[in-house]
């Protein structure tokens, strides 16, 4: 007998396309996220953490199989789950791909297999190849930004051309494969790609003008890649992939339940997140909070070199003929990752989910400041010998505070970018969008919202990466989407508003700028003149 609540309750009708799938490969996670075709509703999702593998210090590496492994996974799990509320894996009309950027795979053109594990962004191992590579400066310049007019970008570790250089110099089997003309290069997006496509039985060989912008070797004004940047870092054009638009057909995908749909986009996660978060008008800005922190402020069609630490990148461009859009990017390479350290290294917590019931506990960090600048700090400040210190410990420092104090580090890091997007576009921001693994974090957002002092805007949806590549990759099928007004399911952006004066910021602020000056220069074969002359008196 039927009970009386399914005599009441009809059965959910079955979900029905059209649908636009976007592959987001994040640095801790990968996801396969299924949206209804220009909408921003996410009809099913599948998530799966990826490892990271740490051989030495500063090292950083993944599998370059696993990802790929991974991705299949989610893609198989997400589809599993359309089908199970009724909707049509064959109704997906596209898909997207937005990535962790600048980390970087070399594999064999014969074999279509890695060459190496993945050097992740995050990896420091570089940082000799930087000071190598300062040496060839003309001049005895030494000028990290002696670069920055042709790509935008400071010489740092951070960037995909640097790792590649140290591949080159330091993996033999790498070195030969590019003299010999059978290496590839690849960011995430492109070795996924080449896997989706086909792999070595003609799997495409491309990546987008974001991506590329990430590497120091393509030229920002003319978005391909550059002879003199090639010649600088010493590396062959022949292993380089074709730099596309983010909106565009880049190849039908080879096997697997998605066999013969469409790639229609790709761009690194910020950028996607930049077009996810509908910041396409010149003077919008997000920041996206993962396992690192990334602001991205559009300038328009216009190249802006900061004087101020910050990145020039490209923002997206959205189709072949479409102009590109670009932004000033402000990088921090550890946000949600100090979480992961207190996790895994300090057993201060045990998961995520616990972070904000304990820095909720306290009313205030008690005066500890922690800058976790574990492998060095990136914008503004570009110390590659930085370290992470925690200062103002006392005997009533708890964990709790602790965990407060790294809240506010994420904070702070922001801060310190926008007072360097301001002083380079001279008009202040006056709110900002965020998304990202963090922002689930209330406690976190209204603390932002304090220690900078304008109003934070929370994204309706949390997958503002994905739908950025989902957005794009439909605009690239049916060029009719209207990117400013994408169809929301979801009501309006929540703000979260100032609630300390600028006084007490003020003051907070200049004790961080304390603890920054304490993680400077930390990393340094020799000590100081005047402390080493200290110590041999002891
Ligand atoms: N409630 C929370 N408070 C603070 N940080 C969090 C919280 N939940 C997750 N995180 C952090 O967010 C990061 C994951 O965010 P995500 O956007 O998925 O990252 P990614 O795109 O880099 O893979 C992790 O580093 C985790 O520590
Ligand atoms: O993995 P995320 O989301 O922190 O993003 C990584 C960035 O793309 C690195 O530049």
């Amino acid at each position: 007998m039927d009970s009386p609540t399914s005599e009441t309750t009809p059965p959910p009708a079955p979900v029905t396309g059209p649908f636009v799938g976007a592959i987001d490969e994040g640095t801790t996670s990968a996801r396969f996220i299924i949206f209804r075709a220009g909408t921003d509703e996410i009809v099913c999702y599948h998530q799966i953490e990826v490892e990271s593998i740490f051989q030495k210090e500063g090292w950083c590496e993944q599998d370059p199989m696993a990802i790929v492994n991974t991705v299949n996974e989610c893609i198989a799990g997400a589809c599993m789950k359309l089908v199970a509320v009724g909707g049509k894996v064959e109704d997906i009309i596209t898909i997207g791909i937005t990535n962790q950027r600048e980390s970087t795979v070399v594999w064999d053109r014969i074999s279509g297999q890695p060459l190496v594990n993945a050097i992740i962004w995050l990896d420091n191992r570089t940082t000799s190849t930087v000071e190598e590579l300062l040496e060839t400066i003309p001049n005895n310049a030494r000028n990290i930004n002696y670069l920055r007019p042709l790509c935008g970008l400071p010489l740092s570790p951070y960037f995909s051309g640097v790792k590649l250089r140290w591949l080159r110099d330091n993996v033999p089997v790498v070195s030969q494969a590019m003299e010999k003309g059978t290496a590839m290069f690849g960011t995430i997006d492109t070795w996924l790609m080449y896997n989706l496509t086909g792999g070595k039985e003609g799997g495409v060989h491309k990546t987008d003008v974001t991506n590329a912008s990430r590497t120091m070797l393509m030229n920002i004004e003319t978005l391909q890649w550059d002879p003199n940047l090639l010649k600088f870092f010493g590396l062959p054009k022949s292993i380089l992939p074709e730099i596309c638009s983010s909106a565009e057909f880049y190849g039908n995908i080879a096997q697997g339940v998605l066999k013969g749909i469409s790639i229609s986009s790709d761009l690194g996660d910020q950028q996607a997140a930049l077009v996810g978060q509908q910041c396409l008008s010149k003077g919008q800005a997000k920041a996206t909070y993962g396992t690192g922190c990334f602001l991205l402020y559009n300038t328009g069609p216009s190249i802006v070199h900061s004087q101020h630490g910050l990145l020039t990148t490209v923002g997206y461009q959205l189709g072949r003929k479409a102009t590109p859009f670009y932004a000033l990017e402000g990088s921090v390479s550890i946000a949600g990752a100090a979480f992961n350290w207190l996790r895994d290294n300090m057993n201060i917590i045990q998961n995520s989910g616990q972070i904000e019931a304990m820095a909720s506990t306290v009313d205030n960090s008690l005066d500890v400041y922690f800058v976790p600048a574990f492998n060095g700090l990136y914008a503004p400040y570009w110390n590659q010998d930085a370290r992470g210190v925690i200062c103002g410990l006392s005997e009533e420092t708890t964990s709790e505070h602790i965990v407060r104090a790294t809240l506010e580090a994420v904070c702070f890091q922001v801060r310190d970018i926008l007072d360097s997007m301001h002083k380079d576009c001279k008009i202040p921001l006056a709110k900002l969008m965020v998304d990202g693994g963090m922002t689930v974090n209330n406690l976190f957002l209204q603390l932002q919202s304090d220690l900078v002092g304008i109003q934070v805007l929370r994204a309706k949806i949390a997958e503002t990466t994905a739908l950025g590549a989902a957005m794009a990759a439909y605009k690239a099928v049916e060029g009719r989407y209207s990117m400013e007004a994408p169809l929301s399911k979801s009501g309006p952006r929540e703000a979260i508003k100032p609630s300390i004066n600028s006084t007490e910021r003020n003051l907070r602020y200049q004790k961080w700028k304390m603890a920054i000056e304490r993680s400077l220069n930390w990393e340094t074969s020799s000590l100081p003149q005047g402390e080493r002359e200290a110590f041999d008196g002891a």
